[in-house]
């Protein structure tokens, strides 16, 4: 597929981009600055200029198109991740105006050009536990898709108000239009520079309900968003099958969720994150695992 992906240069993107390459994917990113891997075609805009979004759009994705000469072939997916990725970076205000502005033009020239397929980058800070003053705790657990989004930060409110903006312009023009829920996305380096103090110490992971998602079943996760048609606006989960942290699930609800409604079993390293949406839908099944890391396990 051809594939116009915002926001490659990041640090997700720097991965799903290479994932996707590597199923034969080609890959325009359009990022304000360029990503450095072979193959990949970089543009550099601004996701909240109206004008370049459709510019890009319409665009041929490299010098080499021109000796084709067979003039602007389009797009056939779009994915969506640029972003300021959290609050306290850069203002409130600026942190609302730049993914809601962004998301808006992005998925606005999309449509408009006739991309049939938009995935994009949600949070699981809807949920509002992420970014929350003090502690909040979720409505009942596993956390899953239906859990009510009321965040109290700017990030996450932007990330709402972007599934609401995708959903209307699903509606408007029956493209497939996915968001994901993106959980704290984890880098295969971080496994030894984080994980030691993640997993003996779960008060660093309550804020992310526990969870985690690999980078590279991230990418896994967009291709099987490529791969399926059909789902019209649909809004998923992200995250690997176990948790962050050594502790048993049973101790974990034990110590942080003991007054939280409990809406089905959940066995010895379950995520309290639901994924099972990902998994019926779409096939996601995570791939990696910090507890595949023997240095880690013996900590
Ligand atoms: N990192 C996480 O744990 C996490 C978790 C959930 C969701 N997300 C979401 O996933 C996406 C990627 O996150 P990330 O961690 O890779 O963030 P990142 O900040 O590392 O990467 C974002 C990229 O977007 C680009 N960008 C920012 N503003 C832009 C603009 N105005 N125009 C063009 N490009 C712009 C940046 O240059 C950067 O390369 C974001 O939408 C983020 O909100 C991230
Ligand atoms: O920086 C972070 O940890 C947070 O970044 C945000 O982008 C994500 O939405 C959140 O899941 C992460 O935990």
């Amino acid at each position: 597929m051809r594939i116009l992906f915002t926001g490659g240069s990041g640090k997700a993107g720097r991965h799903v981009i290479p994932y996707l390459m590597d199923q034969g994917h080609q890959v325009l990113n359009v990022d304000q600055q360029p990503l450095d891997h072979p193959g990949v075609d970089n543009r550099i805009a601004d996701i909240t200029d109206a004008g370049q979004m459709h510019d890009v759009m319409h665009s041929l994705m490299n010098l080499g198109e021109l000796d084709e000469g067979t003039g602007v072939q389009g797009f056939d997916a779009i994915v969506h991740f640029a972003a300021v990725p959290r609050i306290l970076i850069t203002s409130d205000t600026e942190v609302f105006r730049v993914n809601t502005l962004g998301t808006y033009h992005v998925i606005d020239a999309a449509v408009k050009a006739g991309v049939p397929k938009i995935i994009f980058a949600s949070s699981e800070t809807t949920y509002g536990i992420c970014f929350a003053q003090g502690e909040r705790k979720p409505d009942y657990i596993p956390v899953d898709e239906d859990h009510p989004t009321v965040p109290e930060d700017s990030y996450a409110m932007s990330k709402v108000c972007n599934e609401a903006t995708a959903r209307s312009f699903q509606a408007r023009t029956g493209a497939d239009i996915y968001g994901l829920r993106i959980n704290n996305v984890i880098e295969p380096h971080e496994y030894a520079s984080l994980f030691p103090r993640f997993i003996h110490d779960p008060d660093q992971r309550r804020r992310n309900i526990f969870a985690y998602i690999d980078a590279r079943d991230l990418g896994q996760m967009v291709q099987r968003c490529l791969d399926v048609d059909g789902l019209g606006y649909q809004v998923f989960n992200v995250a690997n099958a176990d948790t962050s942290v050594a502790a048993q699930t049973s101790d974990l609800i034990d110590r942080y969720y003991k007054d939280v409604r409990q809406t089905r079993d959940m066995d010895q390293f379950k995520t309290f994150y639901s994924i099972e949406k990902a998994r019926d839908l779409l096939g996601f099944a995570p791939q990696h695992s910090w507890r595949e890391s023997r240095d880690l396990l013996e900590k």
